[in-house]
């Protein structure tokens, strides 16, 4: 890709994230200039279709401009104040109200953050509060799965479950035990239905329980679909057995919300769509489309009873509640609600989008395990369908194929082998047509070389 100025000059000062540095000062970057609905401009002139609304977050689109309005307006009233040392400000209020309106019955409290990371880092904290302010202090431990995905913080990648991450600082932190991830398509025994191995997957959490002894585990931390992973669905049985496992052993059940929280799934929240009731969960993303930085922590009312109990919490942030942000956040959910998105992505497009992956995806001979809820999408490139034959070095094929969508200006995500998308929650029926049909053309690209490469 020949570099524009933009690309030379960003490459002279900037360090991105989740990048091999040193291979992008030679290949350079794309500047993206402006975006609107599902699309994005770069400084090219390329019109892009983002297949993964920025990075799973943007649900109500590009280019809401009474969002920069509230903002400025925000600005100009009240640029910043905090919530420590007990004040608060009309922003965070209004914005706390809505969130216990619009959130499942039994959360009627959000503690702020300004990111996913910090959301789950808060919650890990809070969990051990909670448990020691009701007299157990001895429940420190937090369960998650190798595969999932809890954020960049050192709390964060510790949680989750990325080995690669874990490897870079040392990581997990003391008071982090990992089960396997419930993935039926590569890890079901032959002749195991779906629903058999769901409740296998849940049962290594009692297993794992028992090892380490339920007095001294807190929680069981987990996201409904795995989003970073390659967008994990587990089998129908698994998270109503995990929630059983949690009752049994006493243990609060938390799920990670920040990419399925605030319809992703055709549910306000991905636990109401996979069939489950946490103890908390965590959100970012969708809270506010990603047009400004902001988490919540939902609360459920037993936890909070709990830290009520303990005296100060002490933890928080400097931009907890950050008054643009919570007023940006508002309207983000106001429009959601009032335009009926979530309802929309249930009833039509998420129907019509799996409907037509499925469809287009069924001509391939090296696609497997489509898969989907609401408008989260999944499929897996494999070398040979008959055998589950993954391809070798993991990544290497997703992100060649990840590239072939690049060049034909559309975005979407490369998780291992995996292959995702997210599109904004906006999106409509003719433009989910016109995603597929560029994504299509990219596959058949992409299996022709495939097919040289293999001498098939
Ligand atoms: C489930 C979950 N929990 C926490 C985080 C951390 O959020 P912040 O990034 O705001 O700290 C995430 C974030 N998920 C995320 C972030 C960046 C890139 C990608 C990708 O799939 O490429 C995914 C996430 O998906």
């Amino acid at each position: 890709m020949t570099q524009t100025a933009a690309s030379v000059q960003d490459m002279a000062h900037h360090l991105h994230p989740f990048s091999d540095n040193k291979q992008l000062k030679e290949s350079g970057v794309r500047v993206i200039e402006k975006a609107d609905g599902i699309y994005i401009y770069d400084n090219q002139g390329n019109k892009i279709i983002d297949g993964m609304a920025g990075l799973w977050c943007v649900n109500i689109g590009y280019g809401r401009k009474e969002l920069g309005d509230i903002a400025k307006n925000q600005m100009d009233e009240l640029a910043y104040y905090n919530t420590f040392f007990k004040t608060s400000h009309p922003a965070v209020i209004n914005l706390s109200a809505k969130l216990a309106e619009v959130a499942p019955a039994g959360f009627n409290h959000v503690f702020y953050t300004g990111s996913g990371s910090e959301s789950v880092d808060s919650m890990m904290r809070m969990v051990r509060h909670y448990w020691a302010s009701v007299g157990k202090p001895s429940k420190t431990i937090l369960i998650g799965r190798w595969n999932g995905y809890h954020g960049s913080t050192i709390g964060g990648a510790s949680m989750g479950g990325m080995k690669g991450m874990h490897a870079q600082g040392g990581l997990p932190i003391p008071g982090i035990e990992h089960i396997e991830q419930p993935w039926y398509y590569g890890l079901h025994n032959e002749g195991e239905t779906p629903e058999e191995f769901g409740l296998r997957a849940a049962n290594w959490l009692e297993e794992r329980i028992i090892e380490v002894g339920a007095d001294n585990v807190a929680a069981f931390v987990g996201e409904p679909i795995q989003g970073a992973g390659g967008v994990i669905i587990p089998p129908s049985t698994y998270w109503p057995r995990i929630q059983e496992i949690c009752q049994k052993y006493n243990i609060l059940l938390v799920a990670d919300e920040v990419i399925c929280g605030f319809g992703r799934t055709g549910s306000w929240f991905g636990h109401e769509t996979l069939g489950f009731k946490p103890d908390i969960f965590t959100t970012a993303k969708g809270l506010s489309s990603g047009y400004l930085p902001i988490g919540a922590v939902f609360v459920g009312d037993k936890v909070v009873e709990g830290i009520l109990q303990g005296g100060e919490f002490n933890h928080g942030f400097t931009y907890a509640g950050h008054p643009v942000s919570a007023a940006v956040a508002l309207k983000n959910v106001q429009i959601l609600q009032d335009e009926k998105i979530i309802q929309n992505v249930h009833d039509v497009t998420g129907p019509y989008m799996q409907q037509k992956w499925r469809e287009m995806l069924a001509q391939f001979k090296y696609v497997d395990d489509v898969r989907g809820v609401g408008l989260i999408q999944g499929f897996t490139l494999v070398k040979n369908k008959a055998t589950r034959e993954m391809f070798p070095n993991e990544g290497e094929t997703g992100t060649a194929l990840r590239d072939i969508f690049f060049r034909n200006n559309l975005i979407m995500r490369a998780c291992g082998d995996h292959i995702v998308a997210s599109p904004p929650l906006t999106i409509t029926k003719e433009e989910i047509d016109l995603m597929l049909a560029t994504a299509e053309k990219c596959i058949q690209e992409f299996e022709a070389n495939m097919d040289a490469k293999l001498g098939a």
